[in-house]
């Protein structure tokens, strides 16, 4: 089942990027015919549901958000595809990772090897990098378009919001964002090569619109230590103790 409101959604993306929709149905098949069948949603629910949820983007502030994250082991965190490698890098392992395989691959593998769970995005795009996920030990995937056999949608466009729009299907108490700036600087930790600068930032643009349309419904608690997003409550890191319980 699809979110409600999410086809006019995926539509203006069609249209705004250019994209395929057979090319996005056409990758979600090939993930399809790898993923083995599991009992990973189940295993999604018992982690997010009622429970305070991090989504960690790779924006600006991610830097500073680092230090404070190490407090938080035994919190629930998803990382978004390139913010995973700094991540680890500090000896923070997320419970899981929503990419479109874009991320750094060496780190995908490494972790795709432990108990963290892959939330695998197909998209028109990425068709020729699926065979990474047979190396992924908990993995599930998503698709834009139309849900089928083992492939979901959850609603969102980029990683990050992706990372939240999993949170608000699996019943999320709270959700707090870090890195998640948006806006127009792009964090240095995000794989972006050089001429694809300014799709980057547009794609930016489209993720924050998607949170904000998402705040209007979601029963979730919606905060952020990023830059102030309309819809979520914007928290300095020192409030962070009262509102993770
Ligand atoms: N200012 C920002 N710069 C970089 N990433 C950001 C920023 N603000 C929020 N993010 C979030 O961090 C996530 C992870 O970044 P990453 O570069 O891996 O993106 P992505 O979704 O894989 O994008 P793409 O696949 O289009 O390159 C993004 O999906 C986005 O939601
Ligand atoms: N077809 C297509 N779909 C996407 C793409 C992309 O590059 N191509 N990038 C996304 C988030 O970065 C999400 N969806
Ligand atoms: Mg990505």
């Amino acid at each position: 089942m699809m979110i409600l409101g999410w086809k006019k959604r995926y539509s203006e993306i069609l249209k705004e990027f250019k994209y395929n929709e057979k090319m996005d149905n056409e990758s979600a098949i090939i993930l399809n015919s790898i993923l083995k069948k599991s009992d990973i949603n189940k295993k999604i629910m018992k982690l997010l549901k009622g429970k305070t949820v991090l989504v960690i983007g790779s924006g600006p502030s991610l830097s500073y958000a680092i230090p404070k994250l190490k407090k938080y082991k035994k919190i629930v965190k998803i990382a978004a595809d390139s913010s995973l490698k700094p991540l680890v890098e500090n000896g923070i392992i997320p419970d899981i990772v929503v990419t479109d395989l874009d991320g750094d691959e060496k780190v995908l593998e490494k972790i795709g090897k432990t108990k963290s769970i892959f939330v695998v995005h197909a998209h028109g795009d990425n068709l020729k990098k699926m065979e990474i996920v047979k190396k992924f030990k908990n993995c599930t995937g998503t698709t834009q378009t139309t849900p089928f056999g083992k492939i979901e949608n959850f609603g969102g466009f980029t990683d990050g919001d992706r990372g939240v729009f999993l949170a608000n299907h699996f019943q999320a108490n709270k959700i707090i964002l870090f890195g998640m700036d948006f806006g127009e600087r792009i964090g240095k930790f995000s794989e972006t090569k050089k001429g694809d600068r300014k799709i980057k930032l547009l794609k930016l643009k489209k993720g924050e619109s998607l949170l904000k349309w998402l705040s209007t419904f979601t029963k979730c608690e919606l905060f952020t230590t990023s830059k102030a997003i309309k819809g979520f409550k914007k928290i300095s890191y020192k409030e962070l103790d009262i509102i993770i319980t």
